[in-house]
């Protein structure tokens, strides 16, 4: 596919840093032309993962970050399934990103009107967008080939005019959750997916090689103007047949 970039880690311990780099590339050139950088976030294996490699880094300045999330699971804050409560505890509180410059969801609404709510402050901070465009989106991949909280078969693959949709029958818990709709993803100036371990190999595959042709969520993804990379890992990538670049650690983007 034109455009996407497949880059192959010997494992997470060399993809983390180049995770990182991305994100701090693509801040930097964010606010160079605009002022301020977008960053959507999954939560996952992500969370973990990003929150340690980007605590690594020597100079790290989240003063003019906007960080979102791609999905976030509805339960309370506190509850080990918030993804917005595990960057809270384990990034947020770490960095100097101001309390403004995360888009919270509200937990306390029912899931209708927590889509829409989240829906709403998305347009007052991107209120120049038909769809907000994001300067970078952080995706992961469950073994289902689901991402967000878009998968497989669910009618919501289908949204076309909705920016946050709601779902209430999530085949993976917790069952309530909102996620960001296909035509913000493919909105994005970059997408990134990271993806780790055996068990996402079958998929992997049939995501990446079977093109549009794949029926799994992840596969749809195709930013129209923007960049997309996918950072995997050799057990992740152990079944692909198609060209890949294999790199280290020091690899930039
Ligand atoms: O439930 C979710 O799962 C996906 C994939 O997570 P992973 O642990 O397999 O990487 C995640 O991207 C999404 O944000 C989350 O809500």
């Amino acid at each position: 596919m034109a455009g996407r970039r497949v880059l192959v880690f010997p494992s997470s311990a060399e993809l983390g840093p180049v995770l990182a780099q991305l994100v701090t590339s693509r801040a930097g050139k964010a606010i160079g032309s605009h002022g301020r950088f977008t960053l959507g976030l999954s939560g996952g294996s992500l969370v973990s993962m990003l929150s340690k490699e980007l605590l690594a880094l020597s100079e790290l300045d989240c003063s003019k970050w906007l960080v979102g999330f791609c999905d976030e699971r509805l339960v309370s804050f506190d509850d080990p399934e918030s993804t917005y409560g595990l960057y809270k505890s384990q990034l947020f509180s770490k960095i100097n990103i101001p309390e403004s410059g995360i888009l919270t969801i509200d937990c306390s609404l029912p899931v209708n009107e927590c889509a829409e709510d989240y829906t709403r402050k998305l347009k007052e901070v991107f209120p120049d967008d038909d769809f907000p465009v994001f300067d970078l989106l952080l995706l992961g991949m469950g073994p289902d080939g689901h991402t967000c909280s878009l998968f497989p078969d669910h009618p919501l693959l289908e949204e076309t005019k909705k920016i946050v949709a709601p779902i209430s029958d999530s085949p993976k818990p917790p069952p309530q959750r909102v996620t960001m709709t296909f035509p913000v993803v493919n909105s994005a100036r970059c997408v990134a997916f990271i993806s780790t371990g055996g068990s996402k190999a079958p998929v992997l595959k049939e995501v990446l090689e079977d093109g549009e042709a794949s029926p799994f969520p992840a596969a749809r993804v195709v930013p129209t103007k923007g960049e997309l990379f996918w950072l995997v890992d050799e057990p992740a990538a152990a079944s692909l047949t198609i060209q890949v670049e294999r790199l280290g650690s020091g690899a930039k983007l």
